[in-house]
């Protein structure tokens, strides 16, 4: 497994290929001897040795990766930032071992992640991660989701609409029966939608990668959110490869140290990262983090289920001052029907919304649209 925590050495972590160490053992590493130093841009000017270079490098010297140092397991890294999900960090296990040594996951979102680390290991082992890499490298350019929300907000409005091709969910099941995720696709675009966002993950939303190819190569034009449970580098190639442009980060799931090596990645490969937060220290968390662009609030929780709008309006109170000041767009997610709706979190600073249920169960998700803004929105 490929996190920034579990990389064999976090300097040399954009090498092809290299090498995924097996577990979430504490492990030394080489760079821990690099001191502390105020952030600046990674950049070597005439006189910057190296050193002095990635002694300026705040993932490498992340507290996190202090910790790690000093022999904290990844799991407890992730509890001390207040990350309640846990990894098994056994991706060859069964569930069932799994399970004897940790006890059932806490709740849906430990069980998908769970499920996870197995899909990518198995992943990884089918397609190596130095295949992924070159197979991403490939790809036609990636188009700029965060540019097309900006616009779409400029030109509607009203927030951007990230529609999304969502067939089934766990806690609602099946959304819609017949579902072709191309003519979705269209649909939403035909009728304003700034990006879109594909469910690939199988299990639980019987998403697959295969529907983002299609929509991909249908000549959809609108940029597309490979909407996953991102735990490892692999998954980032493996989405480039597959026409994504951006990808979401869970920072429930992710400790700093991930989302800041994950938002390097996709830098490198010219995506959009959308950083979901569900709750305050979320929020803060994140907020600390350089190079953040896009925030998504969930306003269901993810290991709850439950769906309260509300939820947007009072991390914005609290944060909207330090969000405008770096210049970070917020994405409203989840729970929205109505125009009422949208018009709440509009007026609660976000610029952009995330939907899926209100408008993949009505049978013309397209003309869906209208109804959820209240007006047509234009391209
Ligand atoms: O939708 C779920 O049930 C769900 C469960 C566990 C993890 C994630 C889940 N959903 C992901 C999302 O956040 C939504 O698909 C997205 O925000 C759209 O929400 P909605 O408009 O309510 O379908």
């Amino acid at each position: 497994m490929e996190s920034a925590l579990v990389s064999r050495s976090v300097g040399s972590s954009f090498a092809a290929g290299a090498a995924a160490p097996r577990g979430c053992l504490p492990r030394p590493s080489r760079v821990a001897t690099l001191s502390r130093a105020p952030a600046r841009p990674l950049r070597a000017g005439p006189k910057d040795s190296i050193l002095e270079v990635l002694a300026q490098d705040d993932m490498l010297n992340a507290a996190e990766l202090v910790q790690w140092e000093n022999g904290k397991s990844v799991n407890s890294i992730a509890a001390s930032q207040g990350i309640r999900i846990r990894r098994h960090c056994r991706p060859t296990a069964s569930l069932k071992e799994i399970e004897e040594e940790l006890g059932a996951p806490h709740n849906i979102l430990e069980k998908i992640i769970w499920d996870k680390e197995i899909e990518v290991a198995e992943g990884l082992a089918k397609k190596p991660l130095k295949e992924v890499m070159e197979a991403a490298a490939k790809a036609p350019p990636s188009r700029d989701f965060y540019g097309a929300l900006e616009a779409a907000y400029k030109r509607n409005g009203v927030p951007a609409l990230i529609a999304e091709v969502k067939k089934a969910s766990p806690s609602r099941g099946l959304l819609r029966e017949n579902f072709n995720p191309v003519e979705i696709a269209k649909a939403y675009e035909k009728n304003g939608a700034a990006c879109l966002s594909i469910l690939t993950d199988e299990k639980y939303f019987q998403g697959s990668f295969e529907n983002l190819e299609k929509v991909r190569a249908s000549g959809v034009k609108c940029p597309l959110l490979c909407k996953e449970f991102v735990i490892d580098k692999w998954q980032i190639y493996n989405a480039r490869s597959k026409g994504a442009d951006a990808v979401l980060l869970i920072a429930a799931v992710l400790p700093d140290l991930d989302i800041k090596y994950f938002l390097r990645i996709c830098k490198e490969l010219g995506m959009t990262a959308l950083i979901e937060v569900h709750d305050e220290r979320e929020m803060e968390r994140v907020l600390n983090i350089n190079g953040v662009k896009l925030i998504g609030i969930n306003n269901r929780s993810l290991e709850t289920f439950v769906v309260d709008t509300a939820n947007t309006k009072m991390l914005l109170e609290k944060h909207g001052d330090s969000i405008r000041e770096k210049g970070i767009l917020v994405v409203g997610e989840s729970g929205l029907f109505t125009p009422d709706d949208v018009a709440y979190v509009q007026n609660a600073g976000v610029s952009a919304v995330l939907v899926g249920e209100s408008l993949v169960k009505q049978e013309d998700p397209g003309r869906a649209i209208a109804g959820l803004f209240g007006k047509e929105l234009v391209h």
